[in-house]
Parts: C-alpha cells; structure tokens; sequence
C-alpha cells in the first residue's frame, strides 16, 4: 500500500574516533575509526514514515571520491571495510505476538552471543586481562581474540586469555584476512593448543578454495574456518559452502545488500546444516543482524547448536533502538523496524569533519 512519496533524501558521513582507544583494530586494520554513510529518505505521508540506512567503514571509505585521496591501496587500514549495503528502517507493526515455542524461548532467554570487545590487537595485555575479568564477571562464556600480525603476541595474549577463562569456554580466533594458506596452517598449528572453535579470515575473503584447503588442514585439529563478513552476495556464500570452505558462516546485515540476499544465505546454509554465527559491532551492525538471526532460529535453523552471535561493546548509545543484552545474550528487539535508526543529536556531533568532535580532533591535530 503505497503512503506518499519521498520527499528529502540526506546522506551524511559520520565517524566515531574508535582508534584513539585501540578499538577495533586487528592485524589488517590497525587503527580503525569506526564510521557510517548514513542516510535517511523521508517521505511525506502523514505518518511522517522514513526509511534510514547504513554503510559501514573505518573512516576515510566513507569518502565518495576515493581515487583522490589514495583510497584503496592494500594495506590502507581506513579503507571501507564494508561495501554499500542499504537497509532501512520503516515503521510498521511490531511483530512479536507469540506463535511458537521459538518464539517464546527467545522472548525468554534471547539469542546467544560472543564478545569481541576484550581482545582487539591494539589492546596491552592489562586492558585485555581488566576487559576479561569484568566479561567473566558479566556472565559471558564466549570471547574471540584478534590474532596474526605477530605470532610471539599472538601465544602470549592467547595463554592470558585461555588462562583466565578455563579450559571449558569457547575462545575464537580472528586474522582479519592477514595470511596466506601455508601460512595460515602453520600459524594456527601453533595456536592450536588454545583450543580456538575456530579461525576467522584466515585468508583473502575472495580465496574460495584456499580456504577449503585451509579447512582440510586445520578441521583435524579440532580447528573450524569461519568467514563471510566481506562476502558480499549470495554466489559467494554458495561457493564456499560448495567447496566446503567453511565451518561457520558469519553473514554481515550491511556487506550483504538487502534484507533478502541475507534470507537466500540463511537458506542455503541449512541446507548445507553450517551454522550461522554473523558478524556483528561496527556501526550499527550488532542492532541490525539481531533481527536476521533471530528470525533464522525461529523460521530456519531451529537450533541453537555451535550458533551465537558477535557483539562488541560499542557505540550502542548512538542509535534510537539499542541491543539490549542480558545474560551475555541478544533479547528480541520490541520496537518495529530494523533498528537502524540513529540519535540526530550523535549524527550532529559525529558528522566528518564539522561536528563539534571532528572539530576539535582536528584542530588540536593541527597544533
Ligand atoms: C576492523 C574491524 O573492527 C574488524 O576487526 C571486525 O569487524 C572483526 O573482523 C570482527 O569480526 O569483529
Ligand atoms: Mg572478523
């Protein structure tokens, strides 16, 4: 049912100064500051619906006109880290009148989730054993380490963090695409006494078959392949879990365009039984693919087995409809929409290079 017609389209580059604090970062992008094209596209029907949409980026990706800034040269850690993927937020009715045992069991409980948020690279081994220690205490039992920029730091921060949380919690491993396939195998041959489930972007997110042969090497030791947060559309995926490259599929809400390539990925990955574990923080990343994965538990995989979410810590407080975690789980979100919308006062503030943040950053850069 058509109600009115859009009326304003804004696009608006809004950054947050993550890498003044180390967050983020990993063994490719060093110094990420964690950043949105945001864009709202409202209309003028009567009930003032709009639809608003993010892009995820580490900062200068944001920027339209990359070629002059020498974006996009390998190793360039700001680059966009996610492609153009909009999603929107319409109003509508909440959906939440409980129809199935599903249902009411995540209303009850939530989703499961792991946290990301102790263990970036750029972390020194006290604040990952302070985040840790606060993270246990928090209930949570699931955490991933940034690993694979240099293999010393990697066993060092690896035994603190198998040594806190006990030999019984799960510990994931994430290189951020940093390897090459023998190099892969033998870095997490060393790893391996950690008991990671498993290893994320062990290699170029394009290497299909490298990471099948990665997978060969390493689901022996117990190790898994995990990936998909820079695969952007279903053919990939298909590959992937043709080739049998992968253990876990981490969908991504913004990297993977529209709400509908992310339903094909969930179906081919019951179909092939790979659990979804989506990848999630960012910029509004963990608000968004709550609701894709609490649907795939309701309506697709049914099961809860090797299956939790990423959260990470972050940024949360910006948008309209936050996550709200209890029990280190993701509960349903209740307000109707895809929860992308973000606060006008946070976007002000945040807005590149002339919101009041920016503009003090900067200038205190150029003294
Ligand atoms: C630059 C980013 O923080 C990444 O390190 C992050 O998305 C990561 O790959 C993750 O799995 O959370
Ligand atoms: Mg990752």
């Amino acid at each position: 049912m058509v109600r009115g017609r859009i009326s304003q389209l804004s696009v608006r580059d809004v950054r947050f100064p993550t890498s003044l604090g180390g967050h983020g970062s990993d063994a490719m992008h060093t110094d990420p500051d964690y950043s949105a094209a945001y864009v709202v596209i409202e209309t003028d029907a009567e009930d003032g619906i709009k639809g608003c949409g993010i892009t995820f980026t580490l900062g200068k990706g944001t920027e339209v006109d990359w070629s002059r800034e020498g974006c996009g040269a390998p190793g360039d850690s700001s680059c966009p880290k996610c492609g153009v993927g909009l999603v929107g937020q319409a109003g509508g009715k909440a959906c939440l009148e409980v129809t199935c045992g599903h249902e009411k069991q995540m209303l009850a409980q939530g989703y499961p989730a792991y946290t990301t948020s102790c263990a970036w690279l750029g972390y020194s081994d006290d604040t990952l054993k302070q985040l840790c220690a606060q993270a246990l205490k928090d209930g949570w039992t699931r955490f991933k380490v940034k690993v694979g920029a240099d293999l010393q730091d990697d066993v060092r921060r690896c035994q603190i963090i198998r040594d806190m949380i006990g030999p019984e919690k799960t510990l994931m491993m994430d290189a951020n695409q940093r390897w090459d396939v023998p190099e892969a195998v033998e870095w997490m041959s060393k790893l391996a006494k950690f008991k990671p489930l498993w290893i994320e972007e062990p290699t170029s997110p394009d290497d299909i078959l490298g990471h099948a042969a990665i997978s060969k090497a390493l689901v022996p030791l117990g190790i898994g392949i995990a990936t998909g947060e820079q695969c952007h559309n279903r053919v990939i995926f298909k590959q992937l879990l043709q080739a049998k490259a992968l253990q876990f599929l981490q969908i991504d809400s913004c990297r993977l365009g529209s709400v509908n390539e992310n339903l094909s990925v969930l179906l081919m990955a019951k179909k092939f039984e790979i659990p979804v574990c989506p990848h999630a923080g960012g910029v509004g990343l963990c608000e968004l693919v709550q609701h894709l994965i609490i649907f795939d538990y309701i309506s697709v995989s049914a099961s809860l087995k090797n299956r939790m979410c990423e959260y990470v810590d972050h940024l949360h407080e910006h948008f309209k409809y936050p996550v709200m975690m209890q029990r280190a789980s993701y509960m349903p979100p209740k307000d109707p929409g895809y929860s992308t919308e973000m606060k006008e006062e946070s976007v002000k503030k945040h807005q590149y290079p002339d919101g009041e943040v920016w503009k003090k950053l900067l200038a205190a850069q150029e003294n």
